[in-house]
């Protein structure tokens, strides 16, 4: 079975702890790649080269790999850089995952994804938008994210709700489409099933404690 049929239908579990937090460290990492597939998980999403080298032996299931990055003079995080890419894949990522918004960054968007695609790993585009998703589906991606879609200046947005209408639109364009970003409940994930997406990745509601139990100790305390 290919990648993408593997990955299809099913949940993609982020294991991308707070930075810097104590849950961040490699051997965590991929004890909780390891908890989330043997929670039905179909794939994972890594972030950083070591947390992957620590989880790729540990599991079977495809894996989405990411470099985070913080750039001086952009707002560009996701593997901005063509020897991120190729690290990636050479950590053992099957699919790796890249900013796929035009932004400018070091190196060029398509420079990236042309690193990836040579690498012989499939390339995710993490978009803000239904235009950046046609961009890359043009360029040669395979699956395109909702990922940045809130996250961008022209996505910018008050609420905390899954951009569902861009699921929608994404499934239009073809492609594999990956719903992604503040999916946090079950009933958000079968919301984006609904909406069109062919496979779910979720991330702090699983991964980030501090996260999640920020989310209780508030409605806690809002209750008292
Ligand atoms: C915007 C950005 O940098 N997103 C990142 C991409 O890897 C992660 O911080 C998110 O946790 C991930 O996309 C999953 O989303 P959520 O944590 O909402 O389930």
């Amino acid at each position: 079975m290919s990648v993408l049929e593997r990955l299809q239908g099913g949940l993609v579990v982020s294991c991308q702890p707070v930075d810097d937090g104590p849950m961040d460290d490699p051997r965590i990492v991929a004890a909780m790649a390891q908890a989330a597939v043997a929670g039905g998980a179909s794939g994972l999403r890594i972030e950083g080269v070591e947390n992957l080298r620590a989880t790729r032996p540990r599991v079977d299931v495809p894996i989405i790999g990411i470099v985070k990055s913080d750039l001086p003079d952009s707002p560009v995080r996701i593997t901005v850089t063509m020897d991120q890419a190729r690290d990636l894949i050479a950590a053992g990522a099957d699919i790796v995952a890249y900013d796929a918004t035009p932004r400018p960054r070091t190196d060029a968007r398509d420079d990236v994804l042309a690193a990836i695609l040579a690498g012989g790993a499939v390339a995710m585009a993490d978009c803000a938008t239904e235009a950046d998703a046609r961009d890359a589906l043009a360029a040669g991606a395979r699956i395109t994210g909702t990922t940045l879609s809130g996250y961008t200046a022209e996505t910018a947005r008050d609420d905390d709700a899954p951009d569902l209408d861009l699921i929608a639109a994404f499934r239009r364009l073809g492609g594999f489409v990956m719903a992604e970003g503040r999916l946090n409940t079950p009933a958000m994930a079968a919301s984006a099933m609904a909406a069109g997406a062919d496979a779910v990745t979720v991330g702090s509601a699983l991964t980030r404690l501090e996260v999640m139990t920020g989310w209780f100790a508030r409605a806690v305390r809002a209750d008292r």
